[in-house]
């Protein structure tokens, strides 16, 4: 489904008029026009399936961990549709011969970025996509983020950062596994 612009476009008229502005004016003119194209934008994921980009599949031996770190996102705080935005880490043990594309790694996380969201939801649909996919030993995503919802208004709390993570299969069971990519991760640094 495409985004309906002319509804968007008429809500957002309507929310400058009930805040008590004059959508009319000059500078407000192309606003809901301009809004309804960056919502399609930032909204593209809710179209989108995490899991089709693991269909590239490289028949590699390698069966240890492979991680991309340091993947930035921008999301869209479910509950007040404000941004949140950090960066994700996403890393797995492949089982020999089910190699995926790195790019694909953060593809997911993008797709699943673009939606109205939750952190959580987004760390373990990504995490959730890989083991499904590519049934690999193992999968960690860590993702920390600011929330504008947690900063601009509300608790006011600039520069406080929430770290979610998702671990399964040898992350989980193997400690040593899990603590070596933790510090390869090195969140905050
Ligand atoms: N778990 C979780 N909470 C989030 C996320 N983004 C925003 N929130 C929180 O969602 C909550 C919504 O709380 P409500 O009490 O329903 O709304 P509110 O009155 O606007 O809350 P305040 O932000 O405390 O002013 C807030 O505590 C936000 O910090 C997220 O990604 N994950
Ligand atoms: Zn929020």
């Amino acid at each position: 489904m495409e985004v309906d612009h002319e509804k968007i476009r008429q809500a957002v008229r309507m929310i400058l008029e009930a805040v008590g502005e004059d959508p009319d004016r000059e500078g407000l003119k192309e606003t809901p026009a301009r809004v309804s194209r960056m919502y399609e934008e930032v909204f593209s994921g809710i179209q989108e399936d995490p899991e089709e980009y693991f269909g590239t599949i490289f028949s590699e031996d390698h069966e240890e961990l492979v991680l991309v770190k340091d993947i930035p996102f921008f999301s869209m705080c479910e509950h007040h549709l404000v941004p949140f935005f950090g960066k994700a880490h996403v890393g797995y043990i492949p089982k020999s011969g089910r190699v995926t594309g790195l790019s694909k790694l953060a593809r997911a996380v993008e797709a699943v970025s673009r939606r109205p969201q939750l952190q959580e939801r987004i760390t373990y649909t990504v995490a959730d996509s890989i083991m499904k996919t590519l049934q690999p030993h193992g999968v960690v995503v860590v993702v920390e983020a600011e929330h504008m919802c947690m900063t601009m208004r509300g608790v006011k709390k600039p520069g406080a950062k929430t770290v979610t993570s998702a671990v399964r299969g040898a992350f989980e069971t193997d400690p040593a596994a899990r603590a070596e990519v933790f510090s390869l991760i090195g969140i905050g640094k």
